[in-house]
């Protein structure tokens, strides 16, 4: 028996079925694509263009995305500093147990602070947790507007916006960096900065096929 955060005497129960048993029936290894940026740097693009050329190959993936989220699970938490740590901790938890359950769970969240994504990391097996930081200019992300948050947050109609009067914090080390630089001419253009290795890349799903290269390469697309 042990006691786990607010809970006493509970004692994990397991199952004869593990998660080697569900990789086997998907022919798959379960792990975390986890995409971080400002808001409107396209992580949800991103997000779903893997999930979509991951499903035509065959494979399971799972889109925890951070504004579908926050409409059920994570309802009760604002974008306050404390709250933002609690969505991305829940997040973290419930893509370890997609993971667990052998899916490539790919999270779409701000995820401003490091120490958080540090945390949700340390909560997967290593080499699980592949982060992909989607490195686009504030300046892009506002002129790109979709919803129009940016235009409130200037206008100081929304407080605590990340980018704007609230901070965000790029990661130090991640798997991918996908980033953004101007031209002599100042129009910008995509340019991708690889740990693994360097090539030019321009639409969402060059950039989820690199991704899936990376997850061919080291053994996650079988069993
Ligand atoms: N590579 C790209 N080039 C040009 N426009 C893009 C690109 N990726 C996404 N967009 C556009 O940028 C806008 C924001 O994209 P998206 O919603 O994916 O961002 P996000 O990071 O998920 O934002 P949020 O955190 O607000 O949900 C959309 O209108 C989308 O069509
Ligand atoms: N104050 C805010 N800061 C950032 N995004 C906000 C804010 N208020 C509303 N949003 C919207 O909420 C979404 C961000 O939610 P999350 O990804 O769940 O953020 S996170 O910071 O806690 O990781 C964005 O789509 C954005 O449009």
């Amino acid at each position: 028996m042990s006691n786990v955060g607010n809970s006493t005497n509970i004692l994990w129960h397991d199952c004869p079925i593990q998660k080697q048993d569900r990789q086997q029936l998907l022919q798959q290894k379960g792990c975390v694509i986890w995409l971080t940026g400002l808001s409107g740097s396209g992580k949800s693009t991103i997000a779903c263009a893997l999930s979509r050329s991951l499903h035509s190959r065959g494979k399971l993936s799972y889109i925890l995305d951070g504004d579908n989220i926050r409409h059920g699970l994570n309802h009760d938490l604002s974008f306050r500093a404390e709250d933002r740590s609690e969505n991305i901790r829940r997040i973290g938890e419930v893509a370890k147990l997609f993971a667990d359950a052998g899916v490539i769970c790919i999270t779409s969240l701000i995820s401003p602070y490091q120490k958080d994504r540090d945390a949700c990391r340390a909560l997967l097996p290593k080499g699980d947790f592949i982060e992909v930081f989607i490195d686009v200019p504030l300046q892009v992300c506002e002129a790109r507007d979709p919803k129009g948050l940016y235009k409130l947050a200037r206008a100081g109609k929304i407080k605590g916006f990340t980018g704007i009067d609230d901070p965000y914090e790029p990661p130090c080390s991640c798997e991918f960096r996908f980033s953004y630089s101007f031209q002599k001419t100042g129009a910008f253009i995509l340019q991708i900065v690889l740990q693994q290795k360097g090539s030019g890349c321009k639409s969402p799903s060059d950039m989820a096929e690199i991704v899936i290269s990376y997850l061919e390469e080291n053994g996650y697309l079988r069993a």
